[in-house]
């Protein structure tokens, strides 16, 4: 797996600088956290990353690969999958076939050979199928498959997201507040499930989150912004220490240890 490297990024809005020149480095296999105050600037660092907002300065580089400036469904090709904030699943579809979507990019059966039925698409369709199975199990939901995804509680339906990016295949996941607005039940096996996704996929990940609980069990690294810039990188209990930090958070309202979960 490749690291994502982000370097000197700035977005300027009109007057407004909402990153200032930010670096950050998101090793293999961790999850890094990405947290600050409301208007941080940590959506616009996701939207660099996932090829929605064009940075005026700076870049980022996975692998050998550079990002800036390629088209979002470019990025997702290199294997950047990004997970809203908002369910975005087709709420009558069954689960199965929302995974299924998942796996399109990875389709090489044309139109033509899958409309004639030809074997290799049916082969094809069959691995899908299997893989869809196992992410499934991963995730806890292999009993859903065949539910729509819309019946399902909120908690299953993210995970459902969570799967369906996982169904890409990809080598860095970013995670826009995935937990919020669950319960305290739903966030601790999502926050189980996030984990297994490093530790038994070795998969990077991004998160964007508010619960600080939830960001100092499962962050390896974290990155604070305030007003577009970097204030502090480094191990979540450094960085809950750093008095900038502190500052930063006091100025708006409570301390990350504060909004700890
Ligand atoms: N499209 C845009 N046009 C103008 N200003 C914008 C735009 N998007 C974001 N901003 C501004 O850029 C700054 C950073 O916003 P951003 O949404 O990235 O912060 P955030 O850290 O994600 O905040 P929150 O935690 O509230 O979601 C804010 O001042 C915001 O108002």
């Amino acid at each position: 797996m490749p690291s994502l490297d982000v370097r000197d990024v700035t977005v300027r809005f009109a007057g407004l600088t909402a990153l200032d020149a930010v670096s950050f480095t998101v090793r293999p296999g961790t999850v890094h956290a990405l947290i600050g105050p409301n208007g941080a600037g940590k959506s616009t660092c996701f939207n660099v990353l996932s090829g929605v907002c064009r940075p005026a300065a700076g870049s980022v580089r996975l692998g050998e690969h550079e990002l800036t400036g390629l088209p979002p469904h470019r990025i997702a090709g290199l294997g950047v999958a990004r997970i809203f904030q908002n369910l975005a699943l087709p709420p009558h579809a069954s689960v199965e076939d929302c995974l299924l979507l998942g796996r399109h990019r990875l389709t090489r059966a044309g139109f033509l050979a899958a409309g004639l039925r030809l074997p290799s698409a049916a082969r094809e369709d069959r691995r899908h199928r299997e893989r869809v199975r196992e992410i499934a199990a991963f995730v806890g939901l292999e009993r859903q498959l065949d539910k729509p995804a819309g019946s399902l509680p909120y908690g299953q339906q993210k995970l459902a997201e969570l799967a369906r990016a996982l169904c890409m295949e990809p080598r860095v996941l970013l995670l826009d507040e995935p937990v919020a607005g669950m319960t305290a039940d739903e966030r601790r096996r999502t926050a189980a499930v996030v984990a297994g996704v490093r530790d038994s996929l070795g998969i990077s990940i991004v998160l964007v989150e508010h619960d600080m609980g939830v960001v100092m069990r499962l962050a390896d690294a974290v990155t604070v912004l305030d007003f577009g810039r970097r204030i502090a990188d480094g191990a979540p209990t450094d960085v809950q220490n750093d008095p900038a930090v502190v500052r930063a958070y006091l100025g708006g309202q409570a301390g990350p240890e504060e909004t700890a979960s």
